[in-house]
Formats: structure tokens, sequence, C-alpha cells
């Protein structure tokens, strides 16, 4: 199989994880209905996006009311799901972390958020994920009938050697749940996916949650899907909305064919 139609869910996320959890239904449904077979929700689509928020949160996996609501979708409509991410409790430690369905309902990976988002930008973004959040310290991909998908989780992008490791590993597509924001957005969300897509000559997915300006933190939204040529097939602005695109894999072979650099890389000098 080579063409793939996948959905990004661009959710707007509130601090009510009911509504949180009916809109990821509706919006898997709609993506369904459209005949997506991989769908994306963002990252901490259950929750908001607030050190603070996380424990209240938080649940473990896969007995949680999030993983078994999220299962039960995939096998109802019969599509691979990247659950996003959301809080995690595992023992006394928290994670930021993805859960990715088969189209059985079943759970066939796990990526905890490896690069933990602690920054401070004068006059802009302040966020210290490390006072609440572990970090994961595992490169994650899954199985599909469209071969190997590599998964992060948002301030992961920003390490090239992350997805590196996954493209070496066999990843053509890598999918990103994230949520980048109104300092960084800007100027990196679409350098860095069509950066990582050209360096690896893969497709790369974002999906964001949409913008809400009274949140304490505020999203860029822009969820989208870069080509391994490096360009934008389709991106949504920062309002709620589905971005439904059919991708074709053998793109990846036909890009690393005509421009050689994945076979012509000297490993032996670096
Ligand atoms: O890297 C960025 O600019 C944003 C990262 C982020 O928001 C996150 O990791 O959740």
């Amino acid at each position: 199989m080579t063409t793939l139609k996948i959905a990004l869910c661009q959710m707007l996320i509130t601090a009510d994880k009911q509504a949180n959890l009916k809109q990821a239904a509706g919006k898997i449904q709609e993506a369904a209905s459209g005949g997506a077979q991989l769908v994306v929700l963002p990252e901490m689509f259950n929750c908001p996006y607030d050190i603070h928020c996380f424990q209240d949160y938080a649940e473990e996996i896969p007995s949680g009311e999030t993983t078994n609501l999220l299962g039960k979708l995939a096998r109802t409509h019969g599509l691979f799901l990247v659950g996003g991410s959301i809080p995690e409790l595992s023992g006394e430690l928290l994670y930021n972390t993805s859960v990715v369905f088969n189209p059985q309902g079943e759970i066939i990976a796990r990526h905890r958020k490896v690069h933990l988002f602690d920054v401070r930008v004068k006059n802009g973004i302040e966020f210290t994920e490390s006072l609440v959040l572990s970090p994961g310290n595992t490169a994650t991909l899954f199985d599909t009938p469209w071969g190997k998908i590599g998964l992060e989780i948002c301030y992961d992008i920003r390490f090239p050697e992350l997805t590196r490791k996954v493209a070496k590993d066999g990843a053509r597509l890598v999918v990103v749940p994230a949520a980048f924001n109104l300092t960084t957005g800007p100027l990196h969300w679409e350098l860095l996916f069509r950066s990582r897509a050209l360096d690896n000559q893969v497709f790369m997915l974002g999906a964001s949650p949409a913008r809400d300006p009274q949140s304490s933190y505020v999203a860029y939204g822009h969820s989208l899907v870069v080509n391994p040529w490096g360009q934008v097939l389709s991106q949504l602005d920062e309002k709620p909305g589905i971005l439904l695109v059919e991708i074709d894999l053998t793109q990846v072979e036909e890009v690393r064919e005509a421009l050689p650099v994945w076979k012509q890389r000297r490993e032996d000098i670096y």
C-alpha cells in the first residue's frame, strides 16, 4: 500500500476534560467519514497545556478513560489513531505520552516525550515541563501496512538526531502531536517541519490544538503536512478544523533517487 489518507484534528482544548474527549470523538468520526486511514490528535488534547493541570488530568495507560475511549474509537471506525498526547501517571511519575492504536483498537506504540520543553524567552514564552514531568528514554516507531511510522512529541522535533534516528530505522513518515506558541510558532513551526522533512527526505505531519486567546498557553495552530521535497502540502490556519490529505509514500523513494543525499551520507566521517 502506498497511498495513505491522513487526518490531523486541530481541536479547541478546554479545561473540561469530558468536553475535550467528546470533541476528539466528534473529530475522529468526521475524519473517518472523510475516508481517513490515519488520524492524529494534538499534544495534551484532554487537558490544558499547563504544568499546574497535568497531575489532576493524568491517567494511567492503558487503564485510564482516555486510552479506553481512543481504543474504542479506533476499532469502531477501523483506523490507525495517534492519540495526540495526554499526561500519563506511572507510579509516582508523570509523562507527556502519546499512544497509538491499530484499527482493532489495540495499542501498538507509546511514546513518552523525550525532550522536555524547558525554555525562557525574554518577553516571550516561559515553560518548564521538567518541574512536573519526567522524560521518556526511547525513540518510537510503529508498523502499519504503509510501512514504519516515527512518532515524536512537539519539542522533540527541535532535536534533529531523533528524526534522523527514526528515519534510519525505516520511518518514511514522522507524526508529531505538538502545541507551539505565539513566540516560537510564527518563525519556527513550519521551518522545523520542512527542515526535518528535507534533511531526511520523509513526510512530516504536525497536529496542533486550535488557538484560544483566553487560555494560559496560546497555541499557534497551523497543523500541517510536509512532503519529502520539503513542500507544505497543506496547512490549517489557527481555527479548529480537520486537515485531510492523501499522501503517496513512493514519493520518498522518488525524492531519494532524484536527489540522492540519503545514500550519499558519509557516516564514516561524521
Ligand atoms: O519548541 C517550541 O517552540 C514549542 C515546544 C512546545 O510547545 C512543546 O514541546 O510542547
